[in-house]
C-alpha cells in the first residue's frame, strides 16, 4: 500500500505550520523514517526544497496524484518523535513557524551547508562492499538526496546496524576526530614460538611481541608509541604479521579536557534531605510534578540537584540541567563532571560546532546520561528523563529574544510532562511568576533557609552616595568601602567588586538628590532619547524636554548615568598599587576560555580583587572572599521596565551571597543614590520573602505579571508610517475580540525606534482571561505572511521580559 510523508517545508517566504503531504516512493518506502530530512518538490517549476518528515501514513484514494519525496537527506532520523511533537506545540505557543521550531533543536552545523562523509565504522564491512553501494571517490562528499533509491536504502541499512557513519562537515569544523587503537591478537602461550621469529636484534620487535603477549586489552596507538619508544612502522609491522590489529575509532572532543576530580556525595543537612525526598519520590512515582526550590546564597542547592541527578541514574533514567549560559559558570561544569565524569554532555555557546556536534551526537547515541547546557540545551535529544533541573530559574537569558520566542521554563514542563517527571527550579531569588505559582500550589515550594555549616547570610551595608558627593565629590569608591578593600588586603583575604553596567546612560538621575524622571502615566522611568533630545516614555508614547534642573531639588547636577569597568579598574590600581587586580567583562573575557582563566587564577589566591560586571554575580563559590561591593546599584532599578525592583533585588542579593561562604564572615557594601529604595532595603536583609510580598503588592496595583499576562506584537517597516499603520490596523482587528478587561497600551513607537534602517512600533496588551487572543493574534500573523513581499514583519512575544 502505498504511503504518504507530512513534510514541514523550509520555504521562508510562504512559511506554513501545516505539513505537506508527499507520496513515498516504493523504493524509499523501506528507508523513511519520522525524524528525517528530506528533498521534495515545492510550489511551480519543481524547486526543490529541504523539509523534515514527522508523520508517515498510509496514503488514500485521491492523495495518489501527490507529488512524490525525491530524497532523503539523512540515513537515520535526526530529530525524535518527542522533539517533534514538543515543536508543534512550540510554534502554537510561541506565534512561531514549526519550521523555525525545528531548526532551533538541531545543532548548527546541521543547520547550515555542509558536506557529508561517509566512513565504514565497522571493519567487518570492507571497503569494496561499501564501494559497490558508493563508489569510493564520493566517499569524502557525497549528497543523499542525489543517490539512487536502491543507494539511499542499502546506506539507511548498513547505518542502522551501525556499519557505516555519516560525518557532516562545515568549512572543516564538524569533521570527526579519530585516533587508532591497537589491540593484541596474541596470548602469553604463543609469545615464545612468536619470539623464536624474530630476529634477535630486533629488540624492538621484540619488546613489541612481549608487551602484546601480556595486555590483552586495547590501547590507544599514540600511547604505546610513547610507552616502547617504538614507531609507527614498527606497530604496522607488527600488525602485518598478525600479532595486532589496529582499529580507528573516533575521539570526541572534549572541551573540558581536564580530568575532574571526582566527588562523592555529600551527607546532606536536614534541609537539604527533606527537598532531596520530594524530589526523588516524584522520580519513583513518574509525576510530572514542578517544585521551587528556593535556597538562600550557599544553602547547598547544587547539592540537592546532584543527589536528584544520581537518584534518576540510579533508576535507569537519564536528567537534563539548565544553567544560565554556562559559560559563566565554569565551576558549575566543574561539579557536575567531578560528580558524573563521563557520562555528563555539555552543551553550551561557547563551544565550537564541531564540539557542539560531537555532544550532541554523544547523548543521541545514549553514551550521555546527562546533560548540562545553557537555553537551548532544553532540545537536546535525551530520551528517558527522570528529572529536568532549572538552576537560577529567574534568570531572563532562558527567553529567547528571537523566534521561536520561547522560555526554557516552559518547553521543560512540556518535557517533563512528556516524560512523566519532576522539574526543579532552584534560586535564591526565584522570578515572581514563579514564586506565584507555588503560592497557589501550581508548582510545590521546597525552601532551605539558612546556609551550609550555619553561618549567617552576610552582613550588607547601604552606602548613601548622595552624602558621600556631597562631602567628598563624585568618585566611585566611597570611603567605607575604600576601608574594607584595604583591610583585606591586609589579611590576605579576597575581594569581589561589581560595577553594574546594565542600561548605562539611557536615563538621567540627579545627583544631588536621586531623582529619577518619570512617565506621568506609567509610574516607570523615561528614557533619553539623544536622537530627538527628549524623554519618552516607552509604554505609553508620553514624551517630554530634558530637564536642565532636577525638578525635585532644582540642583544643576542632574546627567546621565554610567561609567566603564576599565576606568574604575586603574583608578582602583592607583587607589591600592599593591593591589592585584583581575578584571571581568566582555572585553576580557570575548577570547574561548578567557572566563575560566580569570576564575581559575582568582580561586588558586593568584589575585587579591575581582572586578567585574553582573557576569560575576551569579554561581561562584570561593571561600576566601570576605568581601562584596557594589559600586552603583542604581542603575539596573532606574530602567524603563516593570521588573527593575526584581532584577535590583535579584542581582544584590545574588552578588552579596558570594561573600563569606566558608568559615569566614562576609561583608558587603552597596554604594546607592536610591538608599530608600524598597529594593535595596531589602536585599540589606536579603529577605527573598518581603520582597515577595512588597513586589507582588506593587505589581497588583500597576496590574503588571504575575497578575496579569502580557503580549507584545510589533511592526518593522522600513518607512515608519507603514510600521505604524500596520499596527493600528493590527490593534483595529484585535479589539473586537478582546474583552473590556484586557488593556492596551500603544501603539508606540519601540524605545530603539530605529534599528538598521527600519522603525520598530509595538503594542503591549494585558490581560487575564482573553480566550479568544490565541486564535486571533495566530490569525493575524498567517496574514501578515502574504504581506512579507512588502517589507512588513510582524514579531509576537508572549510574556515579554521587558516591553523595551
Ligand atoms: N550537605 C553539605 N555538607 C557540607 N557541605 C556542603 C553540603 N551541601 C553543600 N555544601 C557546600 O556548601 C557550599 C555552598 O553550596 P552551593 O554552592 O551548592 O550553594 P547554592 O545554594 O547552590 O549557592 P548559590 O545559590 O549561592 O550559588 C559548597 O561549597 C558546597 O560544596
Ligand atoms: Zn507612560
Ligand atoms: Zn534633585
Amino acid at each position: 500500500m502505498a504511503q504518504i510523508a507530512k513534510v514541514i517545508v523550509d520555504v521562508p517566504t510562504m512559511q506554513t505550520n501545516s505539513p505537506y503531504s508527499y507520496l513515498v516512493p516504493d523504493q524509499l518506502a523501506q528507508a523513511i523514517q519520522v525524524g528525517m530530512r528530506v528533498v521534495v518538490p515545492f510550489g511551480n517549476g519543481n524547486r526543490k526544497v529541504q523539509g523534515f518528515v514527522v508523520e508517515l501514513a498510509v496514503a488514500s484514494h485521491f492523495e495518489k496524484q501527490l507529488k512524490s519525496v525525491e530524497s532523503l537527506m539523512d540515513l537515520e532520523p535526526v530529530l525524535t518523535k518527542e522533539l517533534i511533537a514538543l515543536s508543534g506545540w512550540l510554534a502554537d505557543e510561541t506565534f512561531s513557524f514549526q519550521i523555525t521550531c525545528l531548526l532551533t533543536m538541531l545543532p548548527n552545523v546541521m543547520r547550515a551547508k555542509y558536506s557529508k562523509q561517509i566512513r565504514i565504522a565497522d571493519s567487518e564491512l570492507t571497503p569494496t562492499e561499501l564501494a559497490q553501494i558508493l563508489p569510493e571517490d564520493s566517499w569524502n562528499d557525497f549528497t543523499p538526496e542525489q543517490l539512487t533509491p536502491s543507494q539511499q536504502n542499502a546506506l539507511t541499512r548498513l547505518r542502522r546496524q551501525n556499519k557505516i557513519e555519516i560525518v557532516y562537515q562545515v568549512k572543516n569544523q564538524a569533521q570527526t576526530k579519530r585516533i587508532f587503537q591497537v589491540q593484541s591478537l596474541i596470548t602469553l602461550a604463543d609469545e615464545e614460538k612468536i619470539l623464536a621469529k624474530v630476529r634477535k636484534n630486533a629488540v624492538k620487535m621484540q619488546q613489541l611481541v612481549h608487551y602484546l603477549a601480556t595486555h590483552p586489552e586495547s590501547i590507544n596507538q599514540t600511547a604505546l608509541e610513547k610507552k616502547l619508544a617504538i614507531s609507527v612502522a614498527t606497530i604496522k609491522s607488527g600488525e602485518a604479521k598478525g600479532w595486532l590489529k589496529r582499529k580507528q575509532v573516533e575521539q570526541y572532543r572534549d572541551p573540558y579536557k581536564e580530568t575532574h576530580t571526582r566527588t562523592q556525595p555529600l551527607h546532606l543537612n536536614e534541609e537539604q534531605q527533606a527537598a532531596l525526598n520530594q524530589v526523588t519520590a516524584a522520580i519513583h512515582s513518574s509525576k510530572a510534578q514542578t517544585f521551587l526550590l528556593e535556597g538562600v546564597t550557599g544553602s547547598g542547592k547544587t547539592e540537592v540537584y546532584l543527589q536528584a541527578i544520581a537518584d534518576a541514574l540510579a533508576h535507569k533514567k537519564t536528567a537534563l540541567m539548565l544553567v544560565p549560559e554556562i559559560a559563566l559558570t565554569p565551576q558549575m561544569v566543574t561539579r557536575v563532571k567531578g560528580r558524573f565524569g563521563k557520562q555528563v554532555a555539555v552543551l553550551h555557546s561557547g563551544l565550537s560546532d564541531g564540539e557542539k556536534f560531537d555532544e550532541w551526537r554523544r547523548i543521541k547515541r545514549h553514551e550521555a546520561q546527562v546533560v548540562v547546557g545553557a537555553r537551548s540545551a532544553v532540545f537536546a535529544p535525551i530520551e528517558n528523563i527522570g528529572v529536568i533541573i532549572i538552576d537560577e530559574e529567574h534568570e531572563t537569558s532562558y527567553k529567547q529574544d528571537d523566534a521561536p520566542r520561547y522560555h526554557a521554563r516552559n518547553v521543560a514542563q512540556w518535557r517533563c510532562m512528556f516524560h512523566h517527571c519532576p522539574l526543579v527550579l532552584g534560586s535564591a531569588t526565584p522570578s515572581l511568576e514563579s514564586r506565584a505559582r507555588s503560592e497557589k500550589q501550581v508548582y510545590r515550594l521546597l525552601r532551605l533557609t539558612h546556609r551550609i555549616n550555619g553561618q549567617p547570610l552576610p552582613q550588607v551595608k547601604i552606602v548613601d552616595m548622595r552624602q558621600e558627593l556631597q562631602k567628598n565629590g563624585s568618585q566611585n569608591f566611597s570611603p567605607a568601602l575604600s576601608d574594607a578593600i584595604e583591610q583585606r588586603l591586609q589579611l590576605g583575604q579576597q575581594s569581589i567588586l561589581m560595577l553594574n553596567r546594565r542600561g548605562f546612560s539611557s536615563f538621567i538621575m540627579c545627583r544631588d538628590c536621586g531623582f529619577v524622571l518619570k512617565c506621568p502615566n506609567c509610574d516607570i522611568s523615561l528614557t533619553l532619547h539623544m536622537d530627538s533630545h527628549s524623554m519618552k516614555c516607552h509604554y505609553c508614547g508620553h514624551e517630554e524636554a530634558i530637564p536642565k534642573v532636577c525638578p525635585n531639588c532644582k540642583s544643576h547636577k542632574i546627567r546621565y548615568y554610567g561609567t566603564g569597568t576599565e576606568k574604575v579598574e586603574q583608578e582602583l590600581q592607583e587607589k591600592f598599587p599593591e593591589a592585584r587586580i583581575l578584571r571581568m567583562d566582555v572585553d576580557t573575557t570575548r577570547r574561548k576560555g578567557a572566563h575560566e582563566r580569570i576564575l581559575q587564577k582568582f580561586g588558586s589566591g593568584d589575585a587579591d580583587i575581582l572586578l567585574g560586571t553582573q557576569m560575576i554575580a551569579k554561581g561562584l563559590d570561593f571561600p576566601n572572599v570576605t568581601l562584596v561591593g557594589v559600586l552603583n546599584a542604581d542603575t539596573a532599578l532606574e530602567l524603563p521596565d516593570f521588573r527593575s525592583s526584581e532584577r535590583t533585588f535579584q542581582l544584590l542579593t545574588q552578588v552579596s551571597g558570594r561573600a563569606g561562604r566558608a568559615d569566614k564572615l562576609g561583608e558587603v557594601f552597596i554604594q546607592t543614590f536610591n538608599p530608600d529604595h524598597y529594593a535595596i532595603q531589602l536585599a540589606k536583609t536579603q529577605n527573598y520573602e518581603n520582597f515577595f510580598r512588597k513586589e507582588m503588592y506593587i505589581r497588583h496595583q500597576g496590574k503588571y505579571p504575575p497578575y496579569y499576562f502580557t503580549l507584545q506584537i510589533t511592526a518593522a517597516h522600513k518607512e515608519e508610517n507603514l510600521a505604524a499603520q500596520k499596527m493600528f490596523a493590527v490593534l483595529d482587528e484585535l479589539r473586537p475580540q478582546l474583552s473590556q478587561n484586557a488593556i492596551i497600551l500603544g501603539p508606540t513607537p519601540k524605545p530603539i525606534a530605529r534599528v538598521k534602517n527600519k522603525y520598530y512600533y509595538q503594542i503591549v496588551i494585558k490581560y487575564k482571561n482573553e480566550p479568544g487572543l490565541h486564535g486571533a493574534v495566530t490569525k493575524i500573523l498567517q496574514e501578515s505572511q502574504k504581506n512579507y513581499q512588502k517589507g512588513i514583519q510582524l514579531a509576537i512575544d508572549a510574556e515579554p521580559q521587558s516591553f523595551m
